[in-house]
């Protein structure tokens, strides 16, 4: 059976969101027919070529200063000669991303919001969380998937005192875990619906 490719790029100053990576990693890694790539920023240099074959490519960074890292921003940046100005090598990946702060909100929206801009910019297609809202009612709990609330992706708080061996908590690495299978059963929709109709054929077909 052919594999398809799900990469992961992310960036982890303190090892927390590298947790969440592991956990997205361990939700593609789930799902029959596909395999999962785990790269580091600091590796892009000399992996374009795993990130430009993957169908699907899944974004993390800390939240730093309520955006993303400077390591993660410059992996961004780095994108526009190595990628775009190559011909718009990622156009029609599926994307998705995840982010860890300190705090509850920690300003991860932003974040979330850099990384979808930035896979547009990509021509690339966006997935987000379908978790119902969680931890919002007198039945809810810190336990639950979803806990902090996030659609735009999957997000995860870890305690700035304690180091990653107990942070984030597993109800967001589940979250993590999730999103993981998630992008991994789109993207074999997508793969085998893009099979079935080609974009050629379909963009002529709505003229
Ligand atoms: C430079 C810096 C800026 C930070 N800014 C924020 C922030 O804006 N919001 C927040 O909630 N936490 C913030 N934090 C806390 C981190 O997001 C948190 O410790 C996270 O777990 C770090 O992830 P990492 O271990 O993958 O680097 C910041 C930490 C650092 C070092």
């Amino acid at each position: 059976m052919i594999h398809q490719r799900i990469a992961i790029v992310y960036h982890s100053g303190y090892g927390h969101t590298g947790r969440q990576a592991e956990a997205v990693r361990a939700g593609i890694e789930e799902v029959d027919g596909v395999e999962a790539v785990l790269l580091t920023v600091d590796k892009v240099e000399r992996h374009w070529d795993d990130l430009n074959a993957a169908q699907a490519i899944i974004f993390g960074s800390p939240t730093y200063m309520g955006a993303v890292s400077a390591s993660f921003k410059a992996f961004q940046e780095a994108t526009s000669n190595a990628v775009l100005a190559r011909g718009y090598l990622w156009k029609d990946k599926i994307a998705a991303g995840f982010t860890t702060s300190g705090s509850r909100s920690g300003d991860k929206l932003s974040t979330l919001i850099q990384m979808m801009i930035f896979a547009a910019q990509h021509g690339m297609h966006w997935v987000g969380l379908d978790l119902p809202p969680a931890n919002c009612s007198s039945t809810g709990s810190e336990e639950d998937m979803n806990r902090l609330g996030f659609w735009l992706g999957a997000a995860a708080q870890a305690n700035t005192d304690e180091g990653p061996e107990t942070a984030p908590p597993a109800s967001d690495l589940a979250t993590a875990r999730y999103l993981g299978r998630r992008v991994a059963l789109t993207t074999l929709q997508f793969v085998r619906g893009r099979q079935a109709v080609p974009l050629q054929y379909a963009l002529v077909a709505h003229d």
